[in-house]
Parts: structure tokens; sequence; C-alpha cells
């Protein structure tokens, strides 16, 4: 399979097919969101918008260290680093609910990806975390400002950044990060949540996330997120960083 939409329930499924390596992201995929982003922005009947990954192992792996290895200074990261932000943004500002669907472990700036999401629905065997501190770098994809501005759990949110692990299902709900745990089949809790969304009306709820929109607008998201792309592309150009990719594409040679 590759990357692919589906209508469910009123709303739009975005997938990450890209299994066999837990559904990191590349150049394809961004391009791919992306498109479907678009999509979702100009239907006025969607009720909500969904993010999932394909399998049960993950959701996302975060960046495809394989392929963004390649990219070795500040300047060749940011441009990477910029797109998948400004993808993430566009996710976000949505006018209607976005749903992380998380099937599987989230890690890296597939942790990004879940926190730009207004929801996180998270399967109870997932491990999710910021672990980008492990690579000595910090988040690049807004993921950092998401976070800030999307929770009102300051400490939560910078203990989160700052530890740099993983963490389960259980835990990520006592803080707030998780707005529902689930086992079992990831449509099927898809639908249960989404069901309360149908009994509204779709301009009560484009309504009330404008709402939130024009929040994230007056905190100056938009301008957090620029920052922070160009401090971790600072980072990415360390030997530090590269030296730590290198230790985890190689773990099994
Ligand atoms: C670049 C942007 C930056 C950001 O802004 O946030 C980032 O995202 S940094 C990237 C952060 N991601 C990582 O550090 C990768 C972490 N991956 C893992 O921790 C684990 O793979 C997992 C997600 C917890 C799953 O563990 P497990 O089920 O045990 O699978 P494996 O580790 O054996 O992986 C299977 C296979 O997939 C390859 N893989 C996994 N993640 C990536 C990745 N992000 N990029 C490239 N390849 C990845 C892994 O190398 C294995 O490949 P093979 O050995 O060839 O089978």
């Amino acid at each position: 399979m590759v990357h692919h939409v589906e209508h469910v329930g009123g709303g739009a499924v975005f997938t990450i097919d890209r299994q066999e390596k837990r559904n990191a992201v590349n150049d394809e995929l961004m391009e791919a969101l992306s498109a479907a982003v678009d999509l979702a922005a100009s239907d006025g009947t969607l009720r909500f918008f969904a993010v999932t990954g394909a399998g049960d192992a993950a959701f996302c792996s975060g960046g495809d260290l394989s392929e963004f290895h390649l990219l070795k200074t500040a300047e060749e990261a940011a441009p990477m680093l910029g797109k998948m932000a400004d993808i993430l943004l566009r996710m976000s500002r949505l006018p209607m609910p976005v749903i992380a669907l998380v099937n599987g472990h989230a890690v890296g700036g597939g942790c990004e990806i879940a926190t730009a999401c207004d929801y996180r629905l998270v399967r109870n065997t997932a491990r999710c975390g910021y672990i980008q501190g492990t690579l000595a770098i910090t988040t690049g994809w807004g993921g950092a400002s998401h976070l800030f501005v999307k929770t009102g759990n300051h400490a939560g949110a910078l203990r989160m950044l700052t530890e740099s692990k993983v963490h389960t299902a259980q835990a990520l709900l006592e803080t707030g990060w998780a707005t529902e745990t689930f086992d079992g089949d990831p449509e099927a809790a898809l639908n249960r949540f989404t069901e309360r969304l149908g009994a509204i009306h779709p301009t009560v709820l484009r309504a009330y996330k404008q709402a939130a929109v024009r929040k994230w607008d007056a905190l100056g998201l938009e301008s957090m997120i620029r920052e922070e792309v160009a401090e971790c592309a600072r980072l990415w150009a360390a030997d530090a960083h590269h030296e730590a990719v290198d230790r985890f594409l190689n773990k099994k040679k």
C-alpha cells in the first residue's frame, strides 16, 4: 500500500504507510500529506480530518533518518524541517477538528505530528515521546511550539521535551497529552470518538475550531514555529547529531 485517504463517518482519514520503516516520514510522505491537507481544506462537508499509521507497530517513527541523514548542514536541513513544519501548521489550522489516531509508537517527528492535532486517541500498547534530545537535536517540525500553545500543562510539556524519552499511553493520559486511550481496533476507537461529533452540525464544529485558531494566532504560533525550525537546523549541523544518527542506523550491524 501507499499513503492514502479514506472517507469514514463524515471525515477523512490519512494513513501513513511505510511499515518497513515504522512509518518514517520522507519527502514522498510530506507531499502526500500536504495534498491531503489541501483537499480537506477545500471540502466544506468534512466533520473531521484524522491521521494514522498503517499496521500495529507504529503511528510514525519521525523523520526517515536514512534519507535525512544525507542533509549535513543547517542550510541543507532547514528547508526539509520548514517544509514539514508548514504542512503540520496547515493541518493543525484545518477548519474542522483534527485527530491523531495513534495506532502504535509515535516518536520524534511522529510525536510532533500527533501534537499538531486537536485530539490524540492513543492505543494502550503505544509508546510516544519527543526523543529528539537523544539525537542531540530539538524538535524541528514545530512540535514544541504546538505543545506549549495547545496544552495547558507547562511543566508537563517542558518535562516531556527535555527528558526525551518515551511514555506509556496511561502516563500520557494522566498528563493530558492523550485525549483518550483505547484497546484493539483503531478504526472502532475513531468511530466511537467521532460519533459524538456526528451529532453536531458541521458549522458549529468549524466555528469552535476557528476560535482555537484565533487563540493560536494571537499567541504567535507561526513565528514560534519558524524560530523552532531555525534552532533545530543549527543543532542538526553539529557532530553530536550526526554521530547519534550513525549509532541508530548501525545498531544492528
Ligand atoms: C527529522 C525530523 C526530526 C524531528 O523534527 O522530530 C525527527 O523526527 S528525528 C527522528 C526521530 N526518530 C528516531 O530516532 C527513530 C526512532 N525509532 C525507534 O525508536 C524505533 O524504530 C521504534 C519506532 C520505537 C520502533 O521500534 P521497533 O519496532 O523495535 O523497530 P526497529 O527499531 O527494529 O525498526 C524497524 C526498521 O525500521 C527502521 N526505522 C525505524 N525508525 C526509523 C526512522 N525514523 N528512520 C529510518 N528508519 C527507521 C529501523 O532502522 C529498522 O530497519 P531495519 O533494521 O532495516 O529493519
